[in-house]
């Protein structure tokens, strides 16, 4: 990419009132094409308007470049020109004028008559040729803006910085103007920089979002590329098959900065206590039945009754925010997907982060739900609708996970896999959030799920979708979520671990007694839980035994909770779970598996934990795992299984180097 404007190790640092700095940026890097339309999204006070300002020249970085062209940005000058919210045009000057007086200061070389045509054709460029001989009082917001940006843009600027230009706007004339900048942008391929709130006008108009996380020290969060054709219709761009994800993706951006802000003001130091290194935790959750075991810990005291005195439960509404807040060590612990540990210490995100799992807190409780439209086409088996995808492949078919590193994933792709469904040529496996999913459904984005409860009932109940197959008829027994720490967490932390596994352990026996399930249903149902009705969370009570909108009988499936061999971390588990990662390419499959899985599984934990519990389960010993395909998965030879599959991808190996096990770095 030629880089036409540079930012590079920008800092902006300034001094305070009364004494100390406050670092609004730091280690700003971004390359800006030509022609190029760049917005600029964040939370108030994150550092847009200070970022767009050093780049107008109007205020200068304390360390790093901003440059144009190669040329060190020093001053303002017509090559960058401003556009601000408040419009700045000079009151007592006509449209004409206001436009004319930047066009004379500024091409002193043009004659007379050249200069004027150019402000006649930017008057009419944005359509003010009836409003040319009024003052600025007598025009409208929207009008007074589009004289803002025809003087702009008249001097023909290298560069047009925009400072939330229609924040001041209503609705209708924000959605008009906007429409008339990003013609005119098109038309006239400039470059320009854009301050933003508003995620749709951000997606209407940029090539590239540039999203800024929360102050202090501000740094790009993300950059994403909107890559919708040119030139650019509204309606076009808002049915674009990609629009939907980009919105949730930014949102979700937006809502993660709010929680890291929200945790990083409650984030106090550890507070030692019984023995215990850390008896204040913040504890990521995503609200569904499964999450019972944290919820009741909380809510029935087994948290304190093992000397956790201040445990906040913090829900989240998505795994990656479960897995940004692991890495961003905002969460001290977290229910996660059983996958997720492996995925994250083998570099899911990237970089190798060892997190480590002693508890499986649950199985089962999954199913695959189909759009109720393919059951009235008669489609009840995998067979079927093997037949229905290939006979359809112009329709693309899509399906919805909750993450790469769930069990769903996992078992919906074994599945169609087994059936001899690619799971990426025959289909697309997308990731949605759970609580989107029956939505997305609903509104025919989607044309089924592989999800945990209460999904599935909710969609059958609802009469959306009905239950093609559940984790009962692909693995029975399968880990659903798991505790996942951070490796340097747990070393940190030791005494604390294990009394977390035993409040966890300690609750998951109380969820599995049908006696205290009514309770359960109703603490789980509440608003800062799961926040539905009661109905929809199945406990293995024999209330939600059939699961199919035609009323066919299926047995439902619940989350396990207790039991023997239920809660003991499995090695040969997270094997499995590391060879379909690598099948599907998400991950290499590492050369050292043994030493990967070493690190993971935590049973020395579960078993103090269980011991000092006096459970029975110390001894446990699990057999290989049998699959709905009759295959046998055994921890013997995982390459040999691998080479064996006949759908996958291009399978690679590799060594995965682990950082040494450490604590926790300040
Ligand atoms: N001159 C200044 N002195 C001290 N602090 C400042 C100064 N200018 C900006 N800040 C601080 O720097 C941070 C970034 O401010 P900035 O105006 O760039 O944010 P913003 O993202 O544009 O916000 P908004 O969306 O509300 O306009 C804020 O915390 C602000 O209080």
């Amino acid at each position: 990419m030629t880089s036409f404007v540079t930012v590079e190790s920008l800092e902006k640092t300034f001094s305070l009132q009364g004494g100390g700095n406050y670092v609004a940026l730091k280690g700003i890097d971004l390359e800006i094409k030509q022609g190029e339309f760049i917005s600029l999204i964040g939370h108030s006070g994150c550092g847009k308007s200070t970022l767009l300002n050093m780049v107008a020249g109007l205020d200068l970085p304390t360390d790093g470049v901003v440059m144009l062209q190669g040329e060190q940005i020093l001053r303002p000058g017509p090559d960058k020109m401003v556009v601000f919210q408040n419009y700045s045009l000079l009151p007592w000057m006509t449209v004409r004028q206001n436009i004319a007086l930047a066009v004379n200061n500024v091409m002193k070389d043009l004659s007379a008559v050249e200069r004027n045509q150019i402000v006649e054709e930017h008057i009419d460029l944005v359509g003010l040729r009836h409003a040319v001989d009024k003052p600025p009082d007598q025009l409208s917001g929207g009008m007074k803006q589009r004289v803002a940006i025809a003087r702009a843009l008249a001097t023909r600027p290298k560069l047009l910085l925009l400072d939330e230009p229609f924040g001041a706007l209503d609705a209708l004339t924000r959605g008009n103007l906007q429409e008339q900048l990003m013609k005119i942008c098109e038309e006239s391929h400039v470059t320009a920089v854009m301050v933003t709130h508003d995620v749709d006008e951000a997606l209407l108009l940029s090539d590239r979002i540039v999203m800024l996380t929360n102050g202090p020290e501000s740094k790009i969060g993300q950059i994403m590329e909107v890559d919708i054709p040119r030139p650019r219709k509204r309606m076009e761009v808002v049915n674009h098959p990609n629009y939907y994800s980009y919105r949730s993706e930014i949102i979700y951006f937006l809502n993660q900065q709010k929680q890291i802000k929200k945790l990083r003001a409650r984030k106090t130091t550890a507070i030692a206590r019984h023995g215990l290194e850390k008896i204040n935790l913040e504890i990521g959750f995503v609200p569904l039945t499964a999450a019972a075991p944290l919820i009741i810990a909380k809510e029935k005291g087994f948290f304190t009754h093992h000397g956790l005195d201040e445990v906040n439960l913090v829900r989240e509404s998505s795994w990656r925010g479960i897995q940004d807040g692991i890495a961003g060590k905002y969460l001290d612990a977290a229910q996660m997907p059983s996958g997720m540990p492996v995925w994250l210490t083998v570099g899911g995100l990237g970089e190798p982060l060892p997190v480590v799992s002693a508890l499986t807190m649950t199985r089962n409780g999954n199913a695959i739900t189909l759009d109720k439209r393919f059951f009235d086409k008669g489609i009840t088996t995998l067979a079927e609708l093997k037949r229905m995808l290939l006979e359809s492949v112009d329709e693309r078919h899509t399906f919805g996970v909750v993450h790469p590193a769930s069990m769903h994933n996992l078992l919906l792709r074994y599945w169609l896999a087994a059936g001899g469904v690619d799971p990426d040529k025959d289909l697309t496996i997308s990731t949605i959030p759970p609580a989107q999913m029956v939505a997305q459904l609903e509104a025919g984005n989607i044309d089924g799920y592989c999800i945990g409860e209460p999904w599935n009932i909710r969609a059958s109940l609802d009469k959306i979708g009905y239950t093609i197959a559940t984790d009962l008829e692909i693995w029975d027994g399968h880990p659903g979520k798991v505790l996942g720490v951070r490796e340097d967490w747990a070393n940190t932390y030791p005494n604390t671990h294990v009394a977390l596994v035993k409040a966890l352990l300690e609750a998951c026996a109380y969820c599995a007694n049908p006696e205290n399930h009514p309770e359960v249903q109703a603490i789980l149902s509440q608003p800062q839980y799961l926040d539905c009705e009661m109905d929809y969370i199945g406990l293995g009570d024999g209330s939600h035994s059939t699961c199919d909108i035609k009323g066919s009988p299926r047995e439902n499936s619940h989350p396990q909770f207790f039991g023997a061999g239920v809660n003991r971390p499995s090695r040969t588990e997270h094997l499995w779970i590391l060879t379909q990662l690598a099948r599907w390419g998400d991950i290499p499959f590492p050369r050292n598996w043994v030493e990967i899985l070493e690190r993971i599984c935590k049973v020395s934990v579960f078993s103090i934990a269980s011991r000092e519990l006096e459970l029975e389960d110390v001894s446990y010993s699990r057999g290989p795992i049998q699959l709905f395909d009759g295959t046998t998965f055994t921890a013997e030879d995982p390459i040999g299984y691998l080479n064996h599959l006949k759908i996958k991808h291009d399978v690679y190996m590799a060594d995965i180097p682990l950082k040494a096990p450490g604590i926790l770095a300040a």
